[in-house]
């Protein structure tokens, strides 16, 4: 294997930060230029959110919906171009980014019992990776020695969501801080991590940020 160009690429690198602040699409950079693959936590989230959903549990039961991803597990495949996430043959990775899933997911997500099954895969996952999420820096991986934290304005991540999906930009702001209210409690920045304000930076720019700290 080439000699490493970043010190990283033996080690977890963390990026945290709000709704749409640009975590995957940051996360997906970084680890293709680090050869690594890169984790998204939140999809974990989404997907019991979803199964749940087509279930029609109550999404604030823990027990039930523990017993529904025991009896089907899932599985998160990290891949540098992006993860996958599966339940037996089934890819669920193109249903967990619609309204419904974003509208239910911060409830199943404040979950304590949801937020150990999530733990627990991202902790089993061997390194080196990037790890995208709300408390990967804080909770998840503490100890990873290269912390970083997105953030933009609401208006701005609606304005970019609003490219990807066929809704109004004030709609698509409301149901961000909704969500950001909601997702408070985990989504602090670690006290060690890089805050980045990706508003004034194109998506390279935050990537090449990243990169820069991490020779
Ligand atoms: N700095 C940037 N400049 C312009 N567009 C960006 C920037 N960062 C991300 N984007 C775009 O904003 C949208 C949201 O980005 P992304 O899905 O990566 O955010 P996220 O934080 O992972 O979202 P979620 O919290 O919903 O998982 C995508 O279309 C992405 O390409
Ligand atoms: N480590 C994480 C990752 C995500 N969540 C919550 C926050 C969101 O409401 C939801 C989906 O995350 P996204 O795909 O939007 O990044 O899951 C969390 O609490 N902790």
């Amino acid at each position: 294997m080439a000699r490493p160009r970043y010190t990283a690429l033996l080690m977890i690198v963390t990026i945290d930060g709000v709704a749409a602040s640009g975590k995957s699409s940051v996360s997906s950079g970084v680890a293709q230029a680090l050869g690594v693959p890169y984790v998204s936590s939140g999809l974990l989230y989404r997907a019991a959110t979803l199964l749940g959903l087509e279930a029609d549990l109550d999404l604030r039961g823990a027990p039930d919906l523990l017993n529904l991803l025991g009896a089907h597990p899932v599985r998160l495949e990290p891949l540098a171009g992006g993860n996958r996430v599966w339940q037996g043959e089934r890819d669920l990775t193109d249903d967990l980014h619609s309204t419904r899933v974003d509208r239910g997911v911060s409830v199943v997500a404040a979950l304590p019992e949801v937020r150990e099954w999530v733990d627990a895969q991202l902790r089993a996952l061997p390194e080196p990776f990037v790890a995208e999420g709300r408390d990967m820096g804080t909770n998840v991986f503490p100890h990873a020695p290269h912390k970083f934290y997105l953030t933009a304005s609401a208006r701005i991540r609606a304005e970019r969501r609003a490219r990807e999906r066929p809704e109004d930009v004030p709609a698509i702001e409301a149901d961000l801080q909704r969500r950001d209210e909601l997702d408070t409690v985990q989504s602090a920045p670690a006290p060690d991590a890089l805050v980045i304000d990706t508003g004034p930076l194109d998506l390279q720019g935050v990537i090449d940020t990243i990169l820069t700290r991490l020779h």
